[in-house]
């Protein structure tokens, strides 16, 4: 169980991108936050990838084991240089109140990483949410264990992992649809639940979630499901509702598991008390009678619509589960970090990390 916090005049919010697609996602909200309430923190093994990450405070991690070069796809690497920087990560875990974290699940630093930075967090008794990728199925078993086997050591330590699998990218939005267009979609969902985030926990709200509150509901144990659902009128509440609670590209949980729920109600302007109504009853319907439930209400009048749902449910049970690994080709396992070499070129950056990583070594280097 968590202590109570005492919230002073601000509550400061720790945003890590950790490994390559994390640091992808802070680029996404770091061009378009609004306010600098919540700390931006990139963590990478990744040298280059840091200088083009922006964000407020950057951690090289792991400089003396992989020289800047990357965890090579072993998440063992990527667990040493998180452990071989253990004061910087300390350094920046309590100069927050709370810590929500982006990671790529099936590389070396994301995988490895991300646990040793959940399990410090928990140590200085900070909640700590993850909102983690799976990779594509076309990447390979290996990589699809490599996630899985980080999955269930983050959802040991962390109080919230909520996944969001690559595949559904597919599913969602059709096989054409360009690799980078992708991603950026991706990233955006990434964004939008950590943003809906910070704003529950930093707008003072009429009927307010406070950081106690927020303790509570993560501190139940299971699967977490975060969605996010907007509209502009009131009787488009249904619908938000269900993209709230129906996100196709986060992974499903079973709600009627659930055993903690925070509904947050943001709004422009104001919010009649049917409406309230409707959204907190559909909620309670889907979740056991004995669930906590947490609903706050908060005007905040630089939101994009008129209304915003925020859902978040712990404690549950998921109802999909990653194929777990038979044996790896031995093809398909890759190369050490000391024995990779990075290609060089200026427009880099518009191939992601892992893709790049995968890319033969330039002949001469
Ligand atoms: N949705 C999304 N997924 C990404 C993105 N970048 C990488 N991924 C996924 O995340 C997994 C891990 O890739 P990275 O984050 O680049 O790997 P890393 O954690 O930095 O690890 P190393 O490169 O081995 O040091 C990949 O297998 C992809 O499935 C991105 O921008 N968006």
């Amino acid at each position: 169980m968590f202590q109570l916090i005492e919230q002073q005049d601000g509550l400061s919010i720790g945003v890590f991108g950790i490994g390559g697609c994390g640091c992808n996602t802070l680029n996404s909200i770091y061009e378009q936050r609004e306010s600098k309430q919540a700390k931006l923190f990139s963590v990478n093994t990744d040298k280059v990838v840091l200088e083009h990450t922006q964000s407020d405070d950057a951690v090289l991690i792991g400089a003396e084991l992989t020289h800047g070069y990357g965890a090579g796809a072993d998440p063992e690497v990527g667990l040493q240089a998180a452990q071989e920087s253990k004061d910087q990560l300390l350094t920046l875990i309590n100069s927050c109140d709370i810590l929500l974290c982006a990671t790529g699940l099936g590389g070396g630093t994301g995988t490895g990483a991300s646990p040793y930075i959940a399990e410090l967090a928990r140590e200085q008794n900070k909640p700590v949410i993850f909102v983690a990728t799976l990779p594509f199925s076309s990447e390979g078993q290996f990589r699809s264990h490599v996630a899985q086997t980080g999955l269930n050591a983050l959802k040991e330590h962390a109080n919230a992992v909520i996944t969001l699998p690559n595949d559904q990218l597919i599913q969602v939005l059709g096989d054409d649809v360009d690799l980078f267009d992708a991603f950026k979609h991706s990233n955006q969902i990434l964004h939008s639940l950590i943003k809906s985030l910070i704003d529950m926990l930093c707008y003072q709200g009429l009927i307010n979630v406070d950081l106690n509150d927020f303790a509570k509901i993560m501190d139940c144990k299971g699967d977490a499901v975060l969605g996010v659902g907007k509209c502009d009128l009131e009787d488009e509440f249904p619908n938000a509702l269900d993209d709230a609670l129906n996100n196709p590209l986060v992974n499903q949980v079973d709600m009627s598991s659930s055993s903690g729920v925070i509904v947050q109600v943001n709004c422009k302007d104001e919010i009649s008390l049917g409406s309230y109504n409707l959204i907190t009853d559909t909620v309670r319907q889907q979740v056991s009678p004995n669930a906590l439930v947490i609903c706050g209400v908060s005007k905040i009048e630089s939101l994009a619509t008129n209304y915003e749902l925020l859902i978040i449910a712990t404690g549950a049970s998921a109802k999909m589960i990653v194929e777990p690994f038979n044996n790896a080709p031995s093809s398909e396992v890759e190369q050490s970090p000391a024995a990779r070499v990075k290609p060089q070129a200026s427009d880099i950056f518009d191939i992601p990390a892992f893709i790049r990583n995968q890319a033969p070594a330039p002949s001469g280097k």
